[in-house]
């Protein structure tokens, strides 16, 4: 596209003696990133402003920038579009130089403090199961309609504008007809989604979690709720006290409740199995029996969001429930480790909120004969502190016994961290807990523990691969220690064979 095209589409003018006819090949706010031919978008950030790296960006190929306005004492060799929001600009660039790609598929956004992946997994599994050809954007990575999981240049649950368009353009290319977007609370604040066309959104539920980042709930509630304004259908949890502020929002909406509330779409005798979900989904297109082959009473409310979201956009009951008893799980959430006769029951779990956690350990109690472990750490570095003695309340309070332990500590010492959870214990009251710092130590000792007709639930580092152990990064595959930890115990009992 042409540099002077590009500037007609965001409705900008050009700097006197640029040339229209630049070549302009992508855009990017990452200098470093910036290639021949690419527009450089210096955004003030939190931390720098990117209009320090412009010299970088153009000496890489950047033939444009846009920003807010040059600092003073920064000069720009090529041309500088002055933009009103440096942020909304990256993004309308990235969604017209990639063609719009929203465009040309049914977008299904899915946003909420928990549940999202769960939610977008298993619409993009209804909708495959419906024979639409559709793609993924995730945490867990990026799908084509080919299935095949995809990790884009960085580690987001929604990445940058330019990384989303060019994936939803990917996408396109492929001819998928539809896609499911996992939009997170920073993306929606950041604008990294604006310029996605949005046909239905999917609202799980909200609770306190990234106030570090938002400041208040009410703003946290209102950056999450751009999505449901943008969309032209929203899909919203009748269980959660927000929607009541969310329902004047959407231009049009269907309400699903797994709690009993009044809704279009609610779900009747559940039951909780060892391995799987059942219920009959009631709908105004009808009523159905359904199966889920996932434990967790939550993803009953996952399942409801995902089946009315796909429905929106145009598939039937009968198809969604005949794709529900064939969803495969998502990695790492409520996944269960292979047993084998007395074995307690392991379960990886990415619970990682003092409300998920409890959430988790109570659904979890249902099908537990015995005692109810937890082995639970939590986030250091940049991540909310404010979440660590709740979380070791809460884990006393839902399990029989707690293992506190590492979990991501990096640069703040693990102690503190671990002190923090034991208070949210002790000044609630309970000493049913033991803290050890190494993961594997602490994973070992709940599995070698708990008895067969126990539940061991390890939480919080579901299928990351990696653990931050002050600056270290170390490979982590927590089903691969819940499978070391059960041998472990097997070897143990045998006794010595000698
Ligand atoms: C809190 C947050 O989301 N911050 C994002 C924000 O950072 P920032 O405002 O501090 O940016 P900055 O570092 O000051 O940089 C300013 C500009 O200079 C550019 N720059 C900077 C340095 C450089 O060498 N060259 C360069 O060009 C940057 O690309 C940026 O455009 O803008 C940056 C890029 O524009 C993002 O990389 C950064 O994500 C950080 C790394 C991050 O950790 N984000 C997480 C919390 C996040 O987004 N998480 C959500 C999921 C949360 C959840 O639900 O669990 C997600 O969607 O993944
Ligand atoms: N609807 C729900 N309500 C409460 N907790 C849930 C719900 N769905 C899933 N969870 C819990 O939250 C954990 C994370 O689930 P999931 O990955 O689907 O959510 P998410 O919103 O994508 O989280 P994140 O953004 O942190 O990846 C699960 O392992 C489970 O314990």
């Amino acid at each position: 596209m042409r540099l002077g095209d590009l500037a007609a589409a965001l409705d900008l003018e050009l700097p006197a003696g640029a040339d229209p006819a630049t070549e302009v090949r992508g855009a990017t706010h990452q200098a470093d990133w910036a290639g021949p031919g690419d527009v450089f978008v210096a955004v003030r950030g939190a931390r720098v402003d990117g209009h320090g790296f412009i010299a970088d960006a153009v000496e890489r190929g950047a033939v444009a920038v846009l920003g807010e306005g040059l600092p003073d004492g920064v000069t720009c060799p090529v041309p500088y579009l002055r933009v009103a929001g440096a942020r909304a600009a990256l993004a309308d660039a990235a969604s017209v130089l990639a063609g719009h790609p929203s465009r040309g598929l049914t977008v299904l956004g899915v946003t909420g403090t928990d549940g999202k992946t769960t939610t977008s997994a298993l619409a993009r599994h209804l909708l495959r199961s419906a024979g639409r050809p559709t793609g993924l954007l995730s945490t867990i990575g990026y799908e084509l309609p080919d299935g095949v999981l995809r990790q884009p240049p960085t580690h987001f649950t929604t990445p940058e504008a330019p990384q989303v368009q060019q994936i939803l353009r990917e996408m396109v290319d492929h001819a998928a007809t539809d896609a499911v977007v996992e939009a997170s609370s920073h993306a929606l604040a950041l604008d990294r989604v604006r310029g996605v066309d949005f046909d239905v959104a999917i609202w799980t539920n909200l609770t306190g979690e990234h106030l570090d980042f938002h400041g208040t709930m009410e703003q946290y509630f209102a950056d999450k709720s751009l999505l449901v304004q943008r969309a032209r259908h929203a899909v919203l949890n009748a269980d959660d006290p927000w929607t009541t502020q969310l329902l004047p929002m959407a231009p049009s909406r269907t309400t699903y409740s797994a709690e009993g509330q009044p809704a279009d779409w609610w779900a009747g005798d559940v039951v909780e199995g060892p391995d799987d979900l059942r219920f009959t989904v009631h709908t105004p297109a009808g009523s159905a029996a359904a199966v889920l082959p996932m434990i967790g009473r939550f993803n009953v409310a996952n399942a409801l969001a995902a089946m009315a979201g796909v429905h929106a956009a145009g598939v039937p009951l009968a198809e969604l429930v005949a794709g529900l008893a064939t969803f495969p799980g998502v990695p790492g959430r409520m996944e269960m480790c292979e047993r084998r006769d007395g074995d307690p029951r392991v379960i990886v779990d990415f619970a990682h909120t003092p409300p998920s956690l409890d959430k988790a350990l109570a659904t979890v109690r249902v099908t537990t004969e015995g005692r109810l472990w937890v082995v639970i750490g939590s986030a250091g570095g940049p991540r909310d502190p404010s979440k660590r003695a709740p979380l070791g309340e809460v884990a006393t309070r839902m399990a029989d016994v707690a293992v506190f332990t590492e979990e991501d500590h990096r640069d703040t010492p693990l102690a503190d961290i671990l002190t923090e959870m034991e208070r949210g214990a002790r000044e609630a009251g309970r000493s049913n807990y033991v803290s050890i710092g190494d993961r594997r130590e602490a994973i070992r000792h709940a599995v070698g523990q708990a008895g067969p007709q126990d539940t061991v639930v390890l939480a919080g580092k579901g299928p990351e691969a990696t653990l931050e152990r002050d600056t270290e990064t170390i490979p982590w595959d927590e089903m691969g220690e819940a499978r070391a930890a059960l041998a472990a115990r097997r070897e143990q009992d045998a006794g010595p064979t000698a």
